[in-house]
């Protein structure tokens, strides 16, 4: 359908409008960056198409578009919805550092604009009072989209990419998972987890203490989440089995799709033909298959008791403390065995990397400021000193907290969010401007921008952990509420309550995180036992001349470290370790 449109309104479109305006100057920001009007046009009715599957386009949409086109593009805007077009190039999304050059786009051109890469738009949304409405107001309004197609045959119907159907259902099941009593025993298995990490550290001292901590992290964090989520036990830190390495190839996969444009996995015989497909789907299915096993067995022992009760667990008494096993002995939960399947690989997919990066980053920061590593130490040896930590020693422990909250203000993993919209919406200005979201627009939540706006967070690009502990308000912003750090008191850590939507680590609204407490207590205890045992330092021989300063996402990174974005191509954090003198 849209092929013929583009060749035929072509020359069509830019007949009419020279007889229109003979001589006009340019007046869409489109045309001034060299991008045709109709195919602004074509995006727009693109997007409907997408928000619509099964449904035709009607004539009076396809009209309405064009109509709508011409009068915004001489009325000044440059498309349907009134937001300024930035020209992408293709490249910027495969290689994993998009997020640095939607920053500079959000300089130029504000909130939202819609960033065009060949035939697919996206809006890019970077303002805290736009995020609260599309998260928590008009949440309805918005599906995972892009996302959600791109996940889907990693995750099936789990959490992060259900529709809103399934959502509800399972979000309501899985949300008690996550209850304190469990979650206060989880800190101890974290500690638990720990210990493989720390010997295998001591070995590499011992070896002359080059290591490259992006990877041990990520051990640690899939250790944890096995065990903890399914009571599976993949050794990671010790030792390389095909079930990691099946995990691994997953990740990668998924993450190679999610920045892929063209989804060839979709194509005919791409399954059988393509190398890369061939041996993902091997991959998923030892890992289906793993899981399979797991949960045949749960069901097996399965013993139904309300959830009051299951919440009531002593669990240092309980043979399986999984949250598998939670989900199993639920009574009246929803217990097919694909879904469960689909909810256990989310809780894997989700909870590994994400918790790995924001490790890493901590980890980097605190080397670079060896008064914040200071003052963390300080705090380890005075309330944990060689022991595994509590839960209270984790609440005790403050500015480690802190640290946490920062390096995930910094180096947010994931970087945006993906929403696609549902039913046409109306965006508040808040810090940019108003616009019209049409049906089927897919829309980028910028986070990282949002995390580093000097207008919401003052010298946004400095490690400050303590900034959370100031209050903040911006009169420019009038509808944005400010920072209020007694919004946070209770919590483990700030939230975007208290920073109303500038502070969106973990998302925000309905489809907020729900492992977000169980990864900071994580983070805080691994974190805890590594920096009181062993000194780190940049292993030099590793960096390339790039200067640290310059981009401190980029690729060239003189630690070549970036988030878990790409863990393909990273290089990760080479340091050099050594016991600590205590
Ligand atoms: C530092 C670690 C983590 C970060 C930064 C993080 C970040 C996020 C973000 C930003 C979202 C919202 C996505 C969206 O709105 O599109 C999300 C959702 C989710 N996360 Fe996390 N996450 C972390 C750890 C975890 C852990 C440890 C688990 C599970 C054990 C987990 C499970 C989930 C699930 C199931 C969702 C989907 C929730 C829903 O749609 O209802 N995450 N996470």
């Amino acid at each position: 359908f849209l092929n013929p449109l583009q060749h035929a309104s072509r020359g069509r479109f830019e007949q009419a409008l020279a007889s229109v305006k003979p001589d006009a100057g340019v007046t869409s920001s489109s045309d001034a960056q060299g991008l045709p009007f109709w195919w602004e046009a074509v995006w727009d009715l693109d997007m409907m198409k997408a928000g619509n599957p099964g449904e035709k386009v009607k004539f009076s949409d396809i009209a309405r578009v064009f109509k709508s086109n011409i009068e915004q593009i001489y009325g000044g805007y440059a498309s349907l919805d009134g937001c300024p077009l930035a020209e992408g190039e293709l490249t910027d999304i495969a290689d994993g550092t998009m997020f640095v050059g939607l920053q500079q786009y959000m300089r130029d051109y504000g909130s939202p604009y819609k960033l065009c890469f060949g035939p697919k738009s996206f809006l890019v949304i970077s303002d805290p009072v736009q995020a609260r409405h599309m998260l928590r107001d008009a949440n309805a309004n918005y599906d995972k989209g892009v996302l959600a197609e791109i996940l889907e045959p990693i995750m099936g119907k789990g959490l992060i990419p259900a529709d809103p159907e399934t959502w509800s259902v399972r979000r309501r099941q899985i949300v008690p998972a996550f209850h304190k009593a469990w979650l206060k025993y989880m800190v101890g298995l974290f500690g638990f987890c720990n210990q493989p990490l720390i010997e295998s550290l001591d070995k590499l001292v011992k070896k002359g203490g080059k290591v490259e901590m992006e990877e041990k992290f990520c051990s640690v964090a899939l250790d944890i989440i096995g065990k903890s989520v399914f009571n599976y036990e993949f050794g990671s830190v010790t030792d390389e089995s095909p079930v990691v390495r099946a995990v691994y190839s997953a990740l990668v996969e998924a993450e190679h799709r999610s920045m892929t444009p063209a989804p060839y996995w979709d194509l005919p015989f791409a399954n059988q033909l393509v190398p890369r497909l061939r041996k993902f789907n091997a991959d998923l299915k030892i890992l289906n298959d793993v899981l399979d096993n797991l949960i045949s067995r749960a069901k097996q022992t399965r013993s139904v008791e309300d959830i009051e009760e299951l919440e009531k667990r002593n669990y240092a008494e309980v043979d399986d403390p999984s949250m598998l096993r939670f989900l199993v002995d639920m009574r009246g939960a929803d217990i097919d065995n694909k879904q469960l399947r689909d909810d256990l690989m989310t809780m894997l997919v989700a909870g590994h990397e994400t918790t790995a990066a924001v490790l890493t980053w901590a980890l980097f920061e605190l080397t670079k400021n060896p008064a914040c590593m200071d003052k963390v130490r300080e705090e380890i040896d005075r309330v944990v000193g060689d022991r595994e930590p509590t839960y209270d020693d984790i609440m005790e422990m403050k500015y480690l907290r802190l640290v946490v909250a920062e390096t995930l203000r910094l180096y947010p993993q994931p970087p945006l969010l993906i929403r696609r919209c549902r039913t046409e919406d109306n965006l508040p200005n808040g810090g940019g401007r108003e616009a019209t979201v049409i049906r089927g627009m897919d829309i980028f939540l910028a986070l990282y921008n949002i995390h580093r706006d000097e207008r919401f967070w003052p010298n946004p690009d400095e490690f400050d952990p303590m900034r959370f502990t100031r209050p903040y308000q911006n009169p420019d912003v009038p509808e944005w509420g400010g920072f209020d750090p007694k919004k946070w008191e209770n919590k483990l850590c700030p939230t975007e309550i208290a920073s109303d939507f500038a502070y969106l680590p973990f998302g925000g609204g309905q489809r907020k995180c729900i492992g977000d407490e169980f990864a900071v207590l994580e983070a805080v205890v691994t974190l805890s036992m590594v920096l009181r045992r062993f000194e780190f330092a940049f292993d030099e021989s590793k960096m390339t001349n790039v200067d640290i300063a310059d981009h401190p996402m980029n690729l060239e990174h003189p630690v070549g470290m970036r988030t878990g974005a790409t863990i393909h191509t990273r290089r990760g954090l080479n340091m050099v370790v050594k016991r600590r003198e205590i």
